[in-house]
């Protein structure tokens, strides 16, 4: 797929699908998002299909606000666009296992997701990024920006010590627009798995039974054995969010997170309003960007932008594990 290359966003506003609000669709048992329409190349407009189970439409497209910084739009814009991605595959994904807080870096198919995450989104403004302590999002998120058609770059801010704060200033104005700050936080981490980090989950399956392990993964408030529950993750997930992330967007600034499927879940259910019955079959596939629309106070829920040889990709769904 080549590289993002078009000058202006679209972004849908306007569902014409049988589910006409943006809340999540609870019809026949599933919360499901599509991709439909192509970015890059070529393409200016990003699309959204609603999927049923037996129909999809396509929603019409809008313009997405400039960023503040541009330098194009001089008044505060009242809407900003929020992008959340799961980090590509990681090296235990692809060996099935429990990874938690442990620090692992991105399969070359991960790689491959990531920079395709990014083709998707090549066209949205970003103008900060916050990512986990980890580096499996750290690289989702570096690996999308490569494709970004601003070309800035995406650069980690380091506040772990003053001197590291110190040693990393930049001191040209014109480099600093050039730039995109990165703020990574160990509350966007995976939940913690506890004892079950580093073990295989088919092996953790077949020895606890089916019905134990998916409690530990799925269930909202049972943790796993001195792990975090969704729940426990939640509260720091949801709370930085709030603290940190809310101001960044009412202010106007495009926002991207790359983290994780348990704290995504957990912000996704926020943003949802999801009960903890419904947030317990939401899954989020690897390294497919979820847009939402910051405005007016509101989340108001975009899907996932397309990539140009996609029928459907579903970065948000609904199954039975
Ligand atoms: O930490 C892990 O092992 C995965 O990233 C998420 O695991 P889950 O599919 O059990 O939530």
């Amino acid at each position: 797929m080549a590289a993002c290359t078009s000058q202006q966003a679209l972004i849908s506003v306007k569902p014409r699908c049988a589910s006409a609000s943006f809340g999540p669709d609870r019809r026949a048992g599933s919360v499901r998002f599509v991709s439909a329409t192509s970015c890059c190349p070529g393409s200016r407009k990003l699309g959204l299909v609603c999927a049923s189970n037996s129909q999809s439409s396509v929603i019409e497209p809008a313009k997405l606000p400039s960023s503040p910084e541009s330098g194009s739009n001089p008044k505060k814009s009242s809407e900003a666009a929020l992008i959340l991605i799961r980090h590509g595959e990681s090296l235990w994904n692809e060996k099935n296992l429990f990874t938690g807080c442990v620090d692992v870096p991105l399969t070359p198919k991960g790689v491959n997701e990531a920079i395709e995450a990014g083709k998707r989104i090549c066209n949205i403004p970003v103008d900060v990024i916050y990512t986990s302590s980890l580096i499996r999002a750290q690289m989702t998120a570096m690996l999308a920006m490569m494709q970004h058609r601003r070309k800035k770059v995406p650069i980690i801010v380091h506040k772990e010590s003053e001197r590291a704060h110190q040693w990393s200033q930049v001191y040209s104005e014109e480099t600093k627009k050039q730039s995109i700050p990165v703020i990574t936080a160990w509350q966007l981490n995976e939940r913690m798995y506890g004892e079950l980090q580093g073990l295989n989950k088919q092996e953790t399956a077949d020895l606890f039974g089916k019905e134990q392990v998916h409690e530990w993964r799925r269930s909202y408030d049972i943790p796993p054995p001195n792990g975090e529950s969704l729940e426990m993750c939640a509260e720091r997930a949801v709370s930085y969010f709030k603290e940190q992330i809310i101001p960044q967007l009412v202010s106007g600034k495009h926002v991207m997170i790359a983290a994780h499927g348990n704290s995504l879940r957990s912000i996704i259910m926020h943003l949802d309003k999801l009960t903890s019955q419904e947030v317990i079959s939401l899954e989020l596939s690897t390294g497919i960007p979820m847009l939402y629309i910051f405005k007016e106070g509101k989340f108001i829920r975009r899907g996932s932008p397309a990539g140009p040889s996609e029928a459907g990709v579903y970065a948000y769904t609904k199954i039975n594990t």
